[in-house]
């Protein structure tokens, strides 16, 4: 396995009208070809921001970062990651497939390879059949799935997930949490997926990256060695609830509830 991501030392300091905002502070961290790996931790420790430092989306003020080898813009331009958001954000006015199309218009692709690639990848996240309608007509999971196959459109080797089932019920959640698994086990892309969630990271991840605030550091990294053949029943096995309770102790240390 080859390092995708790697990470020394990473700071980012925003400058605000308020002053410094110190979101990340020396951040170590080194991802490898066909991980899962969750970044977790308390509202404001800079999980979104460590996300778009990788997608170039931000632009670190101090260590290094390169991804796929290269600097984070050069991996970029050479489409080395599907970014998926926290909502949807699908355009309203474009179908399902032109939605997934988008991205592949901006690239060049022609007319009948994008057909082709919208198929497939509505097929990937169990979609087929919906390319003709519009997001409005579809609940809040199937626009998540549209947008996860838009993310997938043009076949990059990392998906960038920040929180993308964070606004759905628990039970649309945990359906998600199964199709991702099985879609990551079946195209064996790199994940770094963003979440609140405990039982999701568990569940889903490789490897989780608990993180604390003030600045945002990364407390610890535990591994989650569950196989990779997983239902939801793990979730109520000693093995599992383990790795949960580790996690969960991991956030209680990495956070200070005086401030
Ligand atoms: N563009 C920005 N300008 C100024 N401050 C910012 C900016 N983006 C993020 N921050 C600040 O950086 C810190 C980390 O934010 P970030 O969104 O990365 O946290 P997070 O862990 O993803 O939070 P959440 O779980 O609520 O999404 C916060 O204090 C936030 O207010």
């Amino acid at each position: 396995m080859s390092i995708v991501i790697d990470a020394e030392g990473l700071d980012l300091t925003f400058q605000t009208n308020d002053g410094p905002v110190h979101a990340l502070s020396d951040i170590d961290l080194k991802v490898l070809t066909g991980e899962f790996v969750s970044l977790i931790g308390p509202s404001g420790c800079g999980k979104t921001t460590l996300l778009r430092v990788i997608a170039d989306l931000e632009k670190p003020t101090g260590g290094s970062i390169s991804v796929n080898g290269v600097s984070p813009e050069e991996a970029r331009l050479s489409r080395a990651y599907g970014y998926v958001f926290q909502a949807a954000a699908l355009y309203p006015w474009r179908t399902i497939g032109g939605n997934i199309s988008l991205p592949l218009e901006v690239m060049g692709y022609p007319k009948a390879e994008r057909a082709e690639l919208i198929s497939r990848n509505l097929d990937l996240v169990n979609l087929t059949g919906f390319e003709k309608k519009f997001p409005w007509q579809l609940s809040g999971g199937m626009q998540q799935r549209a947008s996860i196959a838009r993310a997938l459109s043009f076949d990059p080797d990392m998906l960038l997930m920040d929180e993308p089932f964070g606004a759905l019920d628990e039970i649309v959640r945990d359906h998600l949490n199964e199709q991702l698994l099985k879609l990551w086990a079946k195209t064996k892309k790199t994940v770094v997926f963003v979440t609140h969630s405990i039982p999701e990271a568990v569940f889903l991840s490789t490897r989780i990256v608990v993180m604390s605030p003030r600045p945002g550091r990364i407390h610890e990294i535990i591994d989650c060695e569950l196989g990779h053949d997983r239902s939801l029943d793990i979730r109520e096995t000693p093995e599992f609830l383990e790795i949960a309770h580790r996690v969960r102790e991991g956030l209680r240390q990495g956070h200070s509830y005086d401030d």
